[in-house]
């Protein structure tokens, strides 16, 4: 992969993180997506990161398992590779994988890497899922309203392993995870543990959430982990009883910001009620480097990895349930 010399011993690589609304039409998602690519690469970015289930949101589970199809039958998936051949670029992608079993009613929560030969490089299905109920305030003659109920394992089947990172030239180590799992600083350090420099995290968070946690747990992660962490996010309302935060984000491993989309929150008020209207939006993105020569110095500096207790945690694990 091309990277630009800045100078004889740092190289810096420009990256793209884009936001997407998908709605339930693959086709649709694949042309928002491809040209928010286009757009990115022609820009300049050598890697464009894109949302959790940028190939389609759907309410309904029937139609989304029909839509969710092995990796090497995935249209949307494919589209993609064929793209990141074409421009040699490199594409990381939440999607929906079927099931090995054809009878199994679930689906995978799945981040596809997309080398920028069009290969899969690797891909990692989400381990947490988000089985929440969140409380809403009390309405205004003091009933209590039921709570937001969000069962994602209803629908996915939870991924069984951890994927080592995979290292991409002028990015560094790639650590993979997606949205929820961000609430699991475990993984983010056992990637770490396992050589990541960078950690990923296609996202399509809620708003509640994302208007408390989203930002915090994003820079809280490239901080603990000492990585860059790159978040790209799914943004509006995808139909009428789904809208998501947006806010994609990046941070270098100190936790400097290194550039940010708008939420649900910056957006005009009333502009989300155009649902129709906006599902023909464009994706956007913003480009930032990476440059993992920083890790080096970061770690140096602070130390986390030589200093971690293991033969403390691994005792007093094993004896906590
Ligand atoms: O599969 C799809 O169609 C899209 N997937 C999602 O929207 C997922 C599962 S419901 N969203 C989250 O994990 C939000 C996490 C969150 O908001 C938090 O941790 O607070």
């Amino acid at each position: 992969m091309s990277t630009t010399t800045v100078n004889a011993i740092r190289q810096k690589t420009t990256i793209a993180v884009a936001q997407i609304r998908s709605n339930d039409d693959p086709i649709h998602n694949l042309e928002i997506s491809k040209r928010v690519i286009k757009k990115a690469a022609k820009a300049g970015a050598k890697a464009i990161f894109l949302p959790e289930a940028s190939d389609f949101i759907n309410q309904n589970y029937e139609e989304s398992r029909k839509l969710s199809l092995p990796l090497n039958q995935h249209k949307y998936t494919i589209g993609l590779q064929e793209l990141a051949k074409q421009l040699k670029v490199i594409i990381s992608v939440g999607i929906h994988e079927g099931p090995e079993d054809e009878k199994e009613k679930r689906f995978y929560n799945t981040h596809v890497l997309i080398g920028d030969n069009g290969n899969i490089l690797a891909s990692y299905r989400k381990l947490h899922l988000y089985d929440v109920e969140l409380t809403k305030p009390p309405n205004e003659d003091g009933s209590i309203p039921p709570p937001m109920r969000t069962g994602e394992s209803d629908r996915i089947l939870p991924g069984q392993k951890v994927v080592p990172p995979v290292e991409v030239q002028g990015l560094g180590k790639l650590g993979l995870e997606i949205c929820y799992d961000i609430r699991f600083p475990e993984l983010s350090i056992i990637l770490t543990r396992l050589g990541a420099t960078t950690l990923l995290f296609p996202s399509a968070f809620m708003v509640k959430t994302g208007r408390d946690h989203w930002a915090t747990l994003c820079r809280s992660q490239a901080i603990q982990s000492q990585s860059f962490v790159i978040a790209s996010a799914q943004y509006g309302a995808h139909n009428p009883k789904r809208t998501s935060w947006g806010e994609s984000i990046a941070f270098d491993a100190w936790g400097k910001q290194l550039g940010r989309l708008r939420s649900v929150d910056d957006t005009p008020p009333g502009e989300d009620k155009e649902i129709e209207q906006l599902y023909e939006e464009e994706g956007e993105f913003f480009l930032a480097e990476i440059d993992d020569q920083i890790i080096k110095d970061i770690r140096n500096q602070i130390p986390l990895a030589v200093q971690r207790r293991k033969d403390i945690y691994g005792v007093v694990d094993e004896n906590i349930q």
